[in-house]
């Protein structure tokens, strides 16, 4: 367990998803100036789809991601400003101008089993002289050894590091422990963690990838993320102090700035309700959800009973169509 820890903040990405993407200039600029204040050393903007994913799909933006981008590099001087890219969300013509703009760091995320997808992206913000992270979603939906497969793909192309991402907060520690231990046999590259708390465990989980090697993690002021937001950034800077563990980060600025900034801005605080609950113990991602709760009322069926049976069936984003059928069927039966 290495005792120095390096982290980012998705509050201003993830986050994005909880507050339906309508960040402001004024927003982004505050939030990243007290978390530059607070020697945060890496911090994620995009919309929460990541570049290009303002569309009536994904949610429109209330501004749009390049600008707040720019008030975030205008405002940091210690932070790095970093961004996440989904190949075929975002384009690469989209990450040359988030460089352009002042990003240091290019996130390319893709499902568990879809490395190869991030191949041009990756070496293209190695190109630019980015830091390039491989960001592997869903990672519970595959096994071990698929995932290390990947992993390796990731590193092949160029990757500085590679994350397991539990999008659906649906990992319990020991299955953390497994994915990283394996990953850290295996890669030569820097191990990341991102978790979400829709089962409650996402410091658990945190600490668990730390435990065996993890020292990349993400976390979120106020747990701000997609369902039940992410691991709470600012307990967790205050846990590994408790641990030994470095991160560098003043905690009285950052718990202030989350109080006092952050907090304020919320339309309700992160909370783990029935509907987060079931995404995790479902595994499947939160977009899933309105089309499940639409698909429900239609065929009045439990909307929980359609997630948990999309995640037996392992359908993954992209295979949306399936929600009705799911839906269907059940009704039928
Ligand atoms: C759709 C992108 C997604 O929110 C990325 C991420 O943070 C995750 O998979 O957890
Ligand atoms: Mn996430």
């Amino acid at each position: 367990m290495s005792n120095e820890i390096i982290l980012t903040e998705v509050a201003l990405r993830d986050g994005s998803h909880a507050i339906s993407h309508q960040y402001t200039v004024e927003q982004v600029r505050s939030i990243v100036q007290s978390l530059n204040d607070a020697m945060i050393p890496y911090i994620e903007v995009s919309h929460g789809d990541g570049l290009g994913g303002s569309s009536l799909q994904y949610g429109l933006s209330k501004v749009d991601e390049m600008k707040l981008i720019e008030a975030a590099v205008s405002v940091s001087n210690f932070s790095k400003i970093a961004v996440l890219l989904i190949p075929g969300i975002g384009t690469i013509e989209d990450l040359k101008e988030a460089k352009k703009l002042g990003a240091k760091m290019a996130r390319v995320a893709t499902h568990v089993t879809e490395a190869d997808i991030s191949k041009q992206h990756i070496e293209t913000a190695k190109e630019l002289g980015m830091e390039a992270v491989g960001f592997l979603m869903m990672s519970h939906m595959a096994p071990v050894e698929t995932l290390v497969e990947q992993a390796k793909l990731m590193e092949n192309y160029g990757a500085d590091i590679v994350y397991v991402v539990d999008s659906a907060g649906a990992l319990l520690p020991h299955e953390v422990k497994e994915r990283i231990r394996a990953l850290r046999q295996t890669l030569e590259v820097d191990i990341g963690f991102h978790g979400h708390n829709n089962l409650s465990v996402a410091m658990g989980n945190t600490l668990a990838a730390i435990e065996e090697g993890a020292t990349r993690i993400d976390g979120s002021v106020r747990c701000l993320g997609a369902g039940a937001g992410n691991t709470q950034t600012e307990v967790l800077v205050a846990v590994l102090d408790k641990m030994g563990i470095s991160t560098g980060v003043d905690l009285y600025k950052l718990m202030d700035m989350a109080e006092e900034i952050v907090a304020p801005i919320l339309p309700k605080p992160q909370e783990i309700n029935r509907d987060s609950l079931t995404l995790g113990y479902a595994g499947v991602y939160s977009s899933f959800l309105l089309h499940a709760n639409r698909a429900a009322k239609r065929f009045s069926v439990d909307s929980r009973d359609i997630l948990i049976e999309l995640g037996r069936q392992k359908i993954v984003g992209g295979q949306e169509d399936m929600i009705i059928d799911v839906a269907a069927g059940l009704a039928n039966k």
